[in-house]
């Protein structure tokens, strides 16, 4: 039996282990040290490494496109197989593994192979960074449904069993007081983008612990895709306080810790902590909160917007995108923007993300109607918002008070032949909306009855908005909306749709109506203006950004939203938005050579082509080695 003060033995593969690790130029006794070097250009990149190290680096590999020469130059020779590839076979090799699995794939409501396309593209990001950004740009209309929504949830409910390489940093209850040591273990020096849950509400799937780092892994995706944010400066954090789910608890799998879930001030104190600790070796990163419970996502984001870069997707990100897609759908009634106070809208929801929609939504029919007290209230007349417990108004206990404003009065609502806690059927019967929109995580809750009841819709072009996640926790599908409201219906959902086949020559237009359209700009117009703090102005001018991206033709025909397709275009066109507003309000400070005065100068125009010469591109650079 070993004990503290006797001699260590080392094991003969432990101390050739320890001999390669020095003659590489690492500590032996340090975990795994990387060099980080920016890609951007076609700059060489020098690096302190070779061999498998280098193989088995995701942002230096290149698998068998190295050619001779780099093999040489680089020990490679030997560990790959003798023929060269360019960039283009590659993928080309790539793509129809992947696209075989499609081949035989049943044609169902889902798709069945989504996971294993998932687990494909997950092995290639782990060996082949700059081939995954490749190929997921190329293909975005394509994958992004694997990378992000839906399959993401199914990833995150699948996590113990898919989880091979980590990806990201995991900061838990058990970590409190040492989190500003901690941050440094993540070897980038530099940090621009953070995307951290709790795991509490994950989509609309449920507190799934630890297991919810997907989710940030997946918006992180989107941000090196369609923002174009350098993927050696993207870091998703999980903060795994506990989780409140007994079946993972009891899960012998489960990776995270087995415990209830943290709240109070100790919960706040994990949290501030990690808040403290990244932005005291980043300063200048942003944060954004995903996937936390409504009870905290409100608190945390009033806690923080004031004194760090940070934002909550889905109260702040999703209010733009609803906000778009409302603007949009009076367009597509043939009416002037004007009329979008006059919009009555029915909200079955009012968590994180109903409420934040509600908030600004109402603000910004006030500042059409003319932006004082008055403007105010009677915008906040134009909603009727339903939750578990049906209609709120006044006369409910123990209301949530950020749904307080909301709550309507009794009166009023009895002249509407409508009382406390009405079910959705007869709210939307007797208000006769023009907009009926979910957020409830209620797959199926737009049911036969209450979509019926749409139809007596005093608009002329209702819209549906069925934004809850995964693709089964819709409110309806968009077969449902256009065969039992109509033909002329504007629909949009969360996760994407095909659109349908309404028999007559005609389409009705699926929209996905997703915070995709509109996360990715927020964080890198912050960025590269360098706004110390993110301001309503700023999210304000990205969902006006996103709404007039679409023209007169497209929204006439129910098109609010953009194809995916385009959205590394809209998203610089939303980050674009961004800075012009962040210099507006003297928030920027600039970023790198492009300090504040410069900034100040540039054209709109100018802000354009900064952004899009700013954004990372997926090409590999020359590496060559020199000892460190
Ligand atoms: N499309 C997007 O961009 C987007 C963005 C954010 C969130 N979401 C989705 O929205 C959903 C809700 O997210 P959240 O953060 O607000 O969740 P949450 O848990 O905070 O809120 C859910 C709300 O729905 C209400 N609800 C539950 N059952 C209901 C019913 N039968 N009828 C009416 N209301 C009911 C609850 O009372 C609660 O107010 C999730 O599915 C999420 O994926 C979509
Ligand atoms: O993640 C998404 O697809 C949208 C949104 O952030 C959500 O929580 O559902
Ligand atoms: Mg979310």
């Amino acid at each position: 039996m070993s004990n503290f003060n006797s001699p260590i033995r080392l094991s003969s593969s432990l101390i050739k282990h320890l001999k390669y690790r020095v003659r590489m130029g690492c500590n032996p006794l340090l975990p795994h040290s990387r060099s980080f070097t920016t890609t951007e250009g076609h700059r060489p990149i020098i690096v302190h490494k070779r061999s498998l190290d280098i193989l088995h680096d995701p942002w230096f590999n290149k698998g068998t496109s190295f050619s001779f020469t780099e093999r040489d130059r680089l020990d490679l020779r030997g560990l790959l197989p003798p023929n060269v590839m360019s960039t283009e076979q590659q993928i080309e090799r790539f793509m129809v593994d992947l696209k075989r699995l499609e081949e035989q794939a049943r044609d169902g409501p889902s798709d069945p192979n989504a996971l294993a396309k998932w687990r494909i593209l997950n092995r290639l990001h782990d060996r082949n960074e700059t081939m995954y950004y490749k190929v997921l740009i190329a293909n975005i209309e394509e994958y992004a449904p694997i990378v992000y929504t839906p399959t993401v949830g199914l990833v995150c409910q699948n996590y113990s069993g898919l989880f091979r390489r980590p990806r990201g940093m995991y900061f838990s209850a058990e970590d409190r007081g040492e989190m500003m040591s901690m941050v440094y273990n993540w070897p980038a020096d530099q940090v621009d983008m953070i995307v951290v849950t709790d795991g509490s509400r994950i989509l609309g799937l449920g507190d799934l612990g630890v297991q919810g780092i997907g989710i940030a892994i997946g918006k992180l995706d989107l941000y090196v895709a369609a923002a174009g944010i350098n993927p050696q400066r993207v870091l998703p954090v999980m903060i795994d306080v506990g989780s409140n789910n007994e079946k993972l608890l009891k899960d012998p799998l489960y990776l995270g810790l087995q415990r209830h879930r943290l709240d109070g001030d100790e919960y706040l104190a994990v949290v501030d902590e990690f808040m403290e600790a990244v932005f005291t070796r980043w300063p200048h990163v942003i944060v954004q909160f995903e996937d936390f419970q409504s009870k905290w996502a409100f608190k945390l984001l009033q806690r923080y917007r004031n004194t760090y870069r940070m934002f909550n997707d889905d109260v702040q990100g999703t209010a733009g995108v609803a906000i778009a897609g409302l603007l949009g759908a009076v367009r597509a009634q043939g009416r002037p923007m004007i009329d979008f106070p006059k919009q009555k809208i029915v909200v079955a929801g009012a968590g994180s993300a109903g409420i934040g929609v509600l908030n600004a939504t109402r603000k910004t029919m006030a500042r059409m109607l003319g932006n004082n007290e008055h403007a105010f209230q009677s915008a906040g007349r134009q909603f009727w918002v339903v939750d578990a417990k049906g209609l709120i108004t006044e006369e409910r206990e123990d209301l949530d008070p950020e749904a307080c404003p909301f709550a309507r009065n009794v009166k009023e609502i009895h002249r509407q032949g409508l009382r406390e806690g009405a079910s959705l059927v007869e709210v939307v019967q007797q208000v006769k909306p023009d907009v009926l929109l979910g957020l409830s995580a209620v797959g199926g809750l737009f049911s036969k009855e209450v979509l019926e009841a749409l139809r007596g819709s005093t608009s002329t072009r209702p819209a549906i908005f069925a934004m809850s996640n995964p693709t089964t926790n819709a409110e309806c599908t968009p077969e449902e909306a256009f065969s039992i409201v109509g033909d002329n219906v504007v629909f949009a959902s969360g996760s994407p749709f095909k659109d349908v086949d309404l028999g007559n020559g005609h389409i009705g237009h699926c929209n996905q109506g997703n915070n995709m359209y509109l996360f990715p700009g927020i964080g890198l117009g912050t960025l590269l203006s360098g706004a110390r703090i993110i301001s309503d102005g700023m999210l304000q001018a990205a969902a006006e950004c996103l709404a007039a991206y679409m023209t007169d033709e497209e929204v006439l025909k129910g098109v609010i939203y953009p194809s995916i397709s385009s959205i590394r275009d809209i998203t610089k066109q939303v980050a674009a938005a961004v800075i012009k507003e962040a210099i507006e309000e003297d928030l920027a400070e600039g970023y790198r050579e492009m300090d504040s005065r410069e900034l100040r100068k540039l054209s709109q125009e100018e802000i354009k082509e900064y952004v899009q010469n700013s954004m990372w591109s997926p090409e590999y650079p020359t590496l060559v080695f020199r000892k460190e």
